[in-house]
Parts: structure tokens; sequence; C-alpha cells
């Protein structure tokens, strides 16, 4: 993340937000034990560092649950409750009378109902209750959706770049965000504020600056709902709480000053009234206090926050196409002996199964962080999807189908020869993939280290090379399973060997 703003204004912002979070009914700061700090210098914005070791458990802050900004704390919700999906009948309110244009019709979800909430709070300046808060939110990202071409081509083959969303988001915003503000400019430009009628470009650009920010700075808020709760219970015990998007999204001052990492030391619990951020571990004074954003590879955690970590390149993970492993079967088994418009049926046969996937995750396995937030030793490639063997067989039980199992090539009956055409066309289609990329991995490693690159250019770099780090593990890999295969193949002739004629001396 990048802050446009120099030095003493950085500092002046830190400095009341602080204050104002502090005089925060309900909220509590351990400044004797914490302070937010210019971390500009390491390319992390602000932070909060110890300034005294802190024992394991300290509560270091409370935020109260009221100065969270959500769609339930907004005092957009009340002024416009019909796009919320509070009131239908919106007779009374400052902005009855709608048409069917006011984006009202529109589906919102969390995730726009905060964007809105956002610029609605944004665009009240002096006016509105979390003005310090925002004033130290990013303008400027490092996420992809904001990079050029160029920079973007830094990836070469990285599956990232077709999930940086941009359209996507335009759409959104253009579909759900502009409309309802367009509808209520004088809920969301009150005569007399200082913020000016933007135009749609302007609108679009802040829209998406709020969207970018809600990305790397939200938090998933427990509902009250009970059922969501209780499943909030049981997900309790691990790190990563999966509520399946049912729960509301929401800005939590203080808690989004934390930086994180896949090694972390604190934690911030949900409460029923008030968030607490705690100490995980005894923490060193000058060390920097680090929250979790979950097991991610570099390269989702560049895609949502804009930053990679050498921590998190444990994670890392690179998708192989499925038509990779398909043109190499093609090629190595049955090229010569099914003709294309066999092939052609056997593929539509499996591309019409629900299950089928057009590419699969390669990773390592891992296991989850300990309760202090330290990770254990490294990962290790420990083997190929399920899904992408069952796929495998499924396409070679469509090719006998398709050609009326008369084929002896494709020896489909006996499993090790079965086995064995699946790890030479995986490992065919892991080269392929490898040669996908502009450089080599050797020649990032070499480009990591001249260290000429800009920022973006550096994280780009980590990504693609983390990927091809992962493919050349799953290369050793399925080159160890085929030894493997080969050693049991030979194993099994020589026990045949010596019990055939040992079988035969009896015999006689
Ligand atoms: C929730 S905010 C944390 C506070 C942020 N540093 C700030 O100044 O507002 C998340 C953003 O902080 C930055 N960040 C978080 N952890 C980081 C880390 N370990 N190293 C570098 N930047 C980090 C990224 O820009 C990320 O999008």
């Amino acid at each position: 993340m990048e802050v446009d703003i120099d030095g003493s204004r950085f500092a002046e912002r830190t400095r009341s937000f602080v204050e104002w979070f502090q005089a925060l009914p309900g909220a509590t700061f351990r400044s004797d034990l914490i302070a937010v700090e210019d971390l500009r210098a390491q390319n992390a914005g602000r932070g909060i560092v110890a300034l005294a070791d802190v024992e394991p458990d300290t509560v270091l802050f409370t935020i109260p649950r009221n100065a969270i900004i959500c769609a339930a704390t907004s005092q957009l919700r009340d002024k416009i409750p019909h796009v919320f999906g509070l009131d239908n009948d919106d007779a009374g309110q400052p902005d009855s009378g709608d048409d069917d244009d006011d984006g009202s019709g529109a589906q919102q979800d969390s995730w726009t109902l905060l964007i809105l909430a956002m610029l609605y709070e944004y665009l009240q300046g002096e006016s509105s209750r979390w003005k310090p808060y925002l004033d130290v939110l990013p303008t400027v990202f490092d996420t992809p959706m904001f990079w050029s071409p160029a920079e973007l081509s830094e990836f070469q083959a990285s599956a990232l770049v077709a999930k940086v969303g941009k359209d996507e988001a335009d759409r959104m915003i253009k579909t759900k965000i502009i409309p309802v503000v367009r509808a209520h400019e004088q809920v969301f430009f009150p005569p007399g504020s200082s913020s000016q009628t933007l135009d749609d470009a302007q609108l679009l650009a802040l829209a998406h600056r709020m969207g970018s920010t809600i990305m790397a700075y939200a938090f998933d808020l427990e509902s009250d709902d009970p059922e969501i709760k209780q499943a909030d219970e049981e997900a309790d015990d691990e790190w990563v709480e999966d509520r399946e998007g049912k729960t509301m999204l929401g800005m939590v001052p203080m808690a989004d000053i934390l930086n994180a990492d896949a090694e972390f030391n604190a934690h911030i619990n949900h409460g029923e009234d008030a968030l607490t951020a705690t100490a995980l571990r005894r923490i060193k004074a000058g060390e920097e206090i680090f929250n979790y954003y979950g097991p991610l590879p570099n390269g989702e955690l560049l895609r949502r926050y804009g930053y990679v970590t050498p921590h998190h390149s444990r994670y890392d993970v690179v998708e192989l196409p499925w038509d990779l492993v398909e043109a190499e079967l093609r090629q190595r088994a049955a090229g010569g002996s099914v003709a294309p418009s066999d092939w052609e049926k056997a593929r539509k046969l499996t591309l019409a199964d629900d299950a089928f996937e057009e590419s699969f995750v390669l990773e390592r396995a891992s296991d989850d962080p300990d309760s202090e937030g330290r990770l254990g030793t490294d990962t290790v490639f420990a083997g190929l999807p399920d899904e992408l063997g069952e796929q495998f067989k499924a396409f070679l039980k469509s090719i006998k189908k398709v050609c009326n199992a008369n084929l002896a090539v494709l020896a489909l009956s006996d499993g090790d020869m079965r086995k064995n055409l699946y790890l030479q066309a995986v490992l065919g289609a892991l080269q392929a993939r490898e040669r996908q990329y502009a450089t080599s991995l050797e020649e990032d490693e070499h480009i990591i280290r001249a260290g000429q690159l800009t920022r973006r250019q550096q994280m780009a770099v980590w990504v693609r090379r983390g990927e091809k780090q992962v493919l050349r593990e799953a290369q050793a890999w399925v080159r160890r399973q085929m030894d493997e295969l080969r050693n049991n193949l030979a194993s099994e002739k020589r026990a045949q060997g010596d019990d055939g004629p040992t079988a035969k001396r009896r015999r006689v």
C-alpha cells in the first residue's frame, strides 16, 4: 500500500486517529505497551509495535461494536432503508418517491452495502463520526487491480492475471453503486456540505478506492442470527472462520491497523459488545504485532492486500490446466491409434460431466499455525489432487467407450500401466506449464538477487517464482512416483522369476 501524504501530515493523522479511538466510549488501548508506528520505510504503511514486553493473553485494545462501520451502524441505513432491504414502503423517508431507477431494485449484498456506507461516510467530510479513522485509510493501492498492462505482464503465465477482476468491479459499481448515489444525491451530497457532486468517472474511482479498502481492511463480523452464531462458535477453534459469506462485513478501526503475516502473534476475538485484540504469546519490546489473514499463497495475498511475504511462500500454489494433461495423454498414449473424431467424442463426454474441472490447483501439504501463531517445519509437495486422477480415469473410460473397447493401445485394464501413463502425462503437462512462463525459475532467482526492480515488479516476480517452485516440486514428486512404480514392477518380476523355477522344481 502506498500512502500519498507527506511525513508530518502522516504523523498528525496517526495522532488524531489514536486520540479519537481512545476517546470512543468502551474502547481501550494499552498505550503503555503498544503504539501505532510509521512503517513506510518497510512498505507497510502504519502498523502496531510493542513498546514493552507483552505477556501472553494480554488484551492490547478493545473496539466497541458501535465504532465499526457497517450496514448496521452507518446513518445511511436510516436515510435509504429500502436499499438496505429494511423498508420497501419508504413513505416519509427523506428520499421517498423514488422511481425504479434508484438502484433499490438491484440486489445489494454485504459488500456493496459497505461500499455505499463508506462512500456516504467519506462524502460527509467533517460531519462523519469516523472522520479521523477515514483519514488514515489508504487512497492508493498496490493490488494488481491498479497495475498497468506492462506491470501485469510481469506475472507472465500466472493464473492471477485472470483473477484481477477490474472489469467485474467496474460492472458492479456501475450497476449497484452509482445508480443508488445518483438517485439519492441529497443524501450523499447534502446541501451545504463541503463535498461537491462528483461526476460518474470520479464516483467510479472513489467507489473503486472504497472497494479496495474494504477488500484489504474489512472484517467478517459475527451476526446476531442464532444459527449463524452457532456456526461461528463451531468454527471458533480454527484460525480461519468459514461463514460462507453469511456474515456482515465491517470496517473495524484499530484492528485494521494491525499488519498481518503467516506467522503472527495476535488475534482478534469477536465478543458480544466489543472486539478485542489479544497477544497469543510473549511479544518482545520492538516487535511488530501481527494479525493473520489465513493460509494464503502470495498471489492471493497480493490480489487482496497488495503485498507478499516470505512466510506466505509456503502456501504458494500453481494451476495446472486440464488441457495440458489431455494433450500429453493424446501425444503419449493413444495419439496414433485414436481417430481425432473419437478423441473429440471422448472429450465431449468428459466435459459434460458435472464434476469436470478446467484446471487443478497444485499445492504443498502444510500444517496449520500452532495456538501461538507459529509455523512448523517446512512444507512438502505430497501429492497431486485426487480430482485430477479421477478426471484422468474418467477420460480414459470415455475413450474406451468411444472406441468400443477394441483398443489394446491404452492397456486400460492394467492398473500399473494406467498409473504410469497418468504420471507420464502429468509430468509432461507440468513441464509444458513451466514453459508457458517467459523466464525460468533460475532466471527469476537471478532477477531477484540482482535487485533492480520496482516494488510491483518484485512482487510479481515473487508470485511467478513461487508458482514455478511448486511446479518443480510437483515434477520431482511425480518422478519419485515413477521410480517407485518401476521398482515395484521390477521386484514383482524378480519375485515371479524366483517363484517360477521353485514352483516348477516342486512340481517335478
Ligand atoms: C488491514 S491494513 C493494515 C494497516 C496498514 N498497514 C495501514 O497502514 O493502514 C492491510 C494493509 O496493510 C498492508 N500490510 C499488511 N500486512 C503487511 C505486511 N506484513 N507487510 C507489508 N504490508 C502489509 C497492506 O498494504 C495491506 O493491504
